[in-house]
């Protein structure tokens, strides 16, 4: 039986692209969801078998509605990561005198998009009010659907292919090496592609606030050459100053070296949790 991959909509999202690359050679069916949190719900109460969700962006960083979220209120393991390359565009409704840039009096997008484009706004379209919508092409949608009004939305150029849109400026995004990390989670195991590369993501709390505390944790993997390629403090939400650090291992997981590592960072006090081990591929081509 088809199952279901829930990831952000409406149609025509950067998530979306992921969750196709993810499907591919899979029997999952792709659904649309309105935000991050009904995505990641709809797989905790077994409403969708999968989820795909933003992470990560190389310009914006962590996108903590994600890591939060999967922290804080749903226990779903990651299955799987993808990075993409990430091209900004200038979307405005279809016409045939295209709209001038300085005559754009608001930009929708989201919040993510909007932070990856902020020179080119600050410098281009100074005079343009900006509008937070939950994804890059609900804001596409809703240009394309009020085609009198001198809007203009930020996202894929996928969009002018699904809406009545055209691109005021390709290629708007204030660093060329753009990417998104997206992680697929799931209530179930899914037979991944092979992948050369694998990482283990684990969250580790700090029984209090001692000098030395953090350098003890990151010492059991060093001493074991265990290679860190992301550390990062999000909120407990408990108190102000109390944190998690969130630790991706980037190495295939070995049966005595990271449990050695987790049972040492134990051993002092810490909490570890592990939120996955999963494959991740990084997709190639732009849009
Ligand atoms: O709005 C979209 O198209 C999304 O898929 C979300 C999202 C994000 O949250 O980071 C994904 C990739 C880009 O970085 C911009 C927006």
């Amino acid at each position: 039986m088809e199952k279901k991959l829930a990831f952000l909509g409406p149609h025509g999202t950067f998530t979306e692209q992921a969750a196709r690359a993810f499907a591919n050679g899979q029997a999952l069916k792709p659904v649309p969801y309105p935000n991050i949190i009904e995505i990641l719900n709809a797989v905790n109460r077994h409403e969708v078998e999968y989820g795909v969700v933003p992470m990560e962006n190389s310009i914006e960083g962590t996108v903590n509605m994600t890591m939060d979220w999967l922290i804080h209120e749903v226990d779903l393991p990651i299955l799987g990561e993808l990075a993409l390359p990430i091209t900004q565009n200038l979307l405005v409704a279809k016409r045939d005198n295209p709209l001038p840039l300085s005559d754009i009096t608001r930009v929708l997008s989201h919040p993510q998009a909007i932070a990856q484009s902020h020179n080119f706004l600050r410098e281009n379209l100074p005079q343009a009010s900006i509008e937070y919508v939950n994804s890059t092409a609900l804001a596409a949608q809703t240009v394309s659907e009020h085609p009198d009004e001198p809007w203009a939305a930020i996202g894929t150029g996928l969009n002018v292919e699904l809406y009545p849109l055209q691109f005021a400026q390709e290629q708007i995004q204030d660093f060329s090496n753009n990417y998104t990390r997206f992680v697929l989670v799931g209530r179930e195991p899914l037979d991944m592609p092979a992948s050369e590369r694998e990482k283990t993501t684990i969250l580790v709390t700090l029984p209090e606030d001692f000098p030395g505390a953090l350098y003890q944790v990151l010492a059991a993997f060093a001493w074991r050459k265990i290679n860190l390629s992301r550390i990062e403090s999000r909120p407990t939400k408990k108190a102000l100053g109390s944190y998690y650090f969130v630790i991706d291992i980037e190495q295939k997981m070995d049966e005595i070296l990271l449990p050695g590592a987790f049972a040492e960072i134990e051993a002092i006090g810490c909490q570890v949790r592990q939120l996955g081990t999963y494959p991740f591929y990084l997709h190639q081509t732009n849009s």
